[in-house]
């Protein structure tokens, strides 16, 4: 196989007292979009800004397309385009105006005009930067991010703020740039966005990595991949509950976890989620009978990534998307 676009070993950074990133090792490969996950705070930012060459690390080794992000600053600048978090423009400067600016900074740049089109912002082109909406401020922040035509690109947190019609058409934007051979590292707290768009993913908590591999991977490794959701036909016995988080294909047992909207019954209330693998429905339906308990409304569902965030790191949800 051939080595890694991107590799991070035992990446340390403080920033006073405060552990930003505690320790950090992971590989990305050429062409695959790869997510970092995590809630705020858990140090994801800082580890793309070493990445892209824009903070120093305090311990730890990061090597891009061979470069070390602290020597070969300019090599690695020539072939790497970075979206962060908030980039501002001058408030009058034209989106065409500030693509040609960026254009101007590399050997080899894409055409301003061809961008633009490709990015849905051709009839945008004059429009001042404080005039252009959320969604094409973030469009045009991708543009300059790709006007150098780099092999890797960084973006951070891309879709935060947008609406859900926005959101997917820079979903198809990603994956776009990706069929045109440019490997993405992609920053998010947005479990659909990961599960959607990535190829493989880091998820960090408290700056370390918690797990990587596919999401699928992830979920599987996280809860073994399947929920089996039902209503006791009495409530549940503290014996019972332990007899069922006591089987071998039954990682957790509990209630599910409140729903932002309300839905009716059958999950409502005294309703048991059981987390498992395997034979874990045949393993919790014996048990249950044989504690003389009837599963009513019984449903199974695969396990998604916000589960597998929740078993991982103990949070029901990213904290910036309640
Ligand atoms: N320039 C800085 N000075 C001091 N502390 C910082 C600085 N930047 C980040 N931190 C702290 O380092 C920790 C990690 O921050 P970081 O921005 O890397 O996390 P994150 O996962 O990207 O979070 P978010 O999703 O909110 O962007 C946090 O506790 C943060 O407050």
């Amino acid at each position: 196989m051939s080595s890694p676009v991107i590799e991070v070993t035992s990446l340390h950074k403080r920033y006073g007292s405060t552990v930003a990133v505690d320790d950090v090792s992971l590989e990305v490969h050429e062409g695959e979009i790869f997510g970092i996950l995590g809630r705020n705070g858990a140090g994801k930012t800082t580890t793309v800004e070493i990445v892209g060459g824009l903070r120093r690390q305090d311990r730890g080794t990061v090597r891009v397309l061979g470069l070390d992000p602290q020597h070969d600053a300019g090599l690695l600048r020539q072939q790497v385009g970075l979206q962060l978090q908030e980039s501002a423009l001058p408030p009058r400067l034209r989106a065409r105006e500030a693509l040609e600016l960026y254009a101007s900074f590399y050997e080899h740049p894409a055409d301003p005009a061809a961008l633009l089109d490709d990015l849905g912002l051709a009839d945008r082109a004059e429009i001042a930067f404080d005039k252009l909406s959320g969604g094409q401020k973030q469009r045009l922040s991708v543009a300059l991010a790709l006007v150098g035509n780099p092999s890797v690109a960084i973006l951070d947190e891309l879709t935060t703020g947008l609406d859900p019609h926005a959101r997917r058409e820079t979903w198809g934007l990603i994956e776009r740039i990706r069929a045109r051979g440019v490997t993405i590292v992609l920053v998010t707290h947005l479990m659909e966005e990961a599960e959607r768009l990535c190829d493989r993913l880091a998820l960090i908590d408290e700056g370390r990595v918690v797990v990587t591999g596919t999401p699928d991977e992830v979920v599987a490794r996280a809860s073994g991949g399947q929920v089996l959701r039902f209503r006791p036909s009495s409530p549940l016995d503290p014996a019972v509950v332990r007899l069922l988080g006591a089987l071998p294909t039954v990682s957790s047992v509990g209630e599910p976890a409140p729903v932002a909207v309300p839905v009716a019954a059958p999950h409502g209330e005294g309703s048991v989620e059981v987390h498992g693998s395997g034979t874990v429905v045949q393993d919790v339906l014996v048990a249950l009978d044989r504690a003389g308990v009837r599963a009513l409304d019984v449903r199974l569902e695969r396990a998604s990534l916000e589960d597998a965030f929740v078993t991982l790191t103990g949070d029901p949800t990213p904290k910036e998307a309640r």
